[in-house]
């Protein structure tokens, strides 16, 4: 379900305390593409990540020199996707992946993390009072359970939280129509593009396709499935104009 290539998941409790090699390695050079004159802001939230990330389990304690280029580049060179000034929906942030490495890379973006368990939005909070983040509403629950109360998102982003039908029906719903998921996935996007294509069709997304966002800054570039959201269609229901064709698989 999750990909193994992104293990900022949870770790769960009991990993070793972080000593002081587990402190982010300096930022490649590629960061500075990236975030810019946030540079520094990125660097702090690195740190949280190493230190409080891994101590409260919400990081695996592996990741903590390699968060630079797993991590934060990797998903801050998605932010080429998203027009200046989108609002944006980050489903399943977790330590705050990506959406959070999206609001210091972006400060035009008006940015909420959804994520439903309570020792990653406390995280969550934290991070925003000490990094000063004036872009970011955390709200805590599952996505299927906080459409309406967040606005229509121009982009849904996600990344390691479920299998592409499965979050098309969670995302989609959250997005304005004519608004896109943006779905992190490794090597398999494609496999899993035509997996779930019928499904995607049925929850109102266009045809999906596989976006490479940093190419030529970062290898290999992060690979993306953008669906746009073609028409819009009440969370469990089949859109009208599927039904009476083959019933998809709704994960
Ligand atoms: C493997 S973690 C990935 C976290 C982060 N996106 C990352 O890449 O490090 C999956 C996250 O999705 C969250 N999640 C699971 N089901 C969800 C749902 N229905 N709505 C929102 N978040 C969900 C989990 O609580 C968890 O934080």
């Amino acid at each position: 379900m999750t990909d193994t290539r992104y293990g900022a998941g949870d770790s769960g409790p009991g990993d070793v305390t972080p000593g002081p090699s587990s402190f982010p390695a300096e930022p490649p050079a590629s960061a500075l593409t990236v975030f810019g004159d946030r540079l520094e802001l990125a660097g702090r939230y690195a740190e949280l990540l190493a230190t409080e990330g891994v101590v409260r389990g919400l990081i695996g304690p592996r990741e903590a020199p390699r968060l630079w280029e797993r991590h934060l580049v990797n998903c801050g060179v998605m932010a080429e996707m998203i027009p200046a000034g989108a609002g944006v929906v980050d489903v399943g942030s977790g330590a705050g992946l990506p959406g959070l490495v999206l609001a210091i890379a972006r400060p035009d973006l008006a940015i909420t993390l959804v994520e439903p368990l309570a020792r990653r939005t406390s995280f969550l909070e934290e991070a925003v009072v000490v990094l000063e983040l004036d872009n970011i509403t955390v709200v805590r629950g599952r996505a299927e359970e906080v459409v309406g109360q967040v606005p229509g998102a121009d982009v849904v982003t996600a990344r390691a939280v479920a299998a592409l039908d499965k979050l098309a029906g969670w995302c989609l719903p959250l997005a304005a129509v004519g608004g896109r998921l943006l779905a992190m996935k490794g090597s398999s996007a494609a496999e899993e593009i035509a997996e779930h294509a019928a499904a995607v069709t049925a929850l109102g997304g266009g045809t999906a396709s596989i976006r490479l966002c940093g190419d030529g800054l970062i290898d290999p570039p992060t690979t993306v499935v953008e669906i746009v959201k073609e028409r819009h269609v009440v969370p469990g229901r089949r859109s009208a104009s599927t039904r009476g064709g083959k019933r998809s698989r709704r994960g």
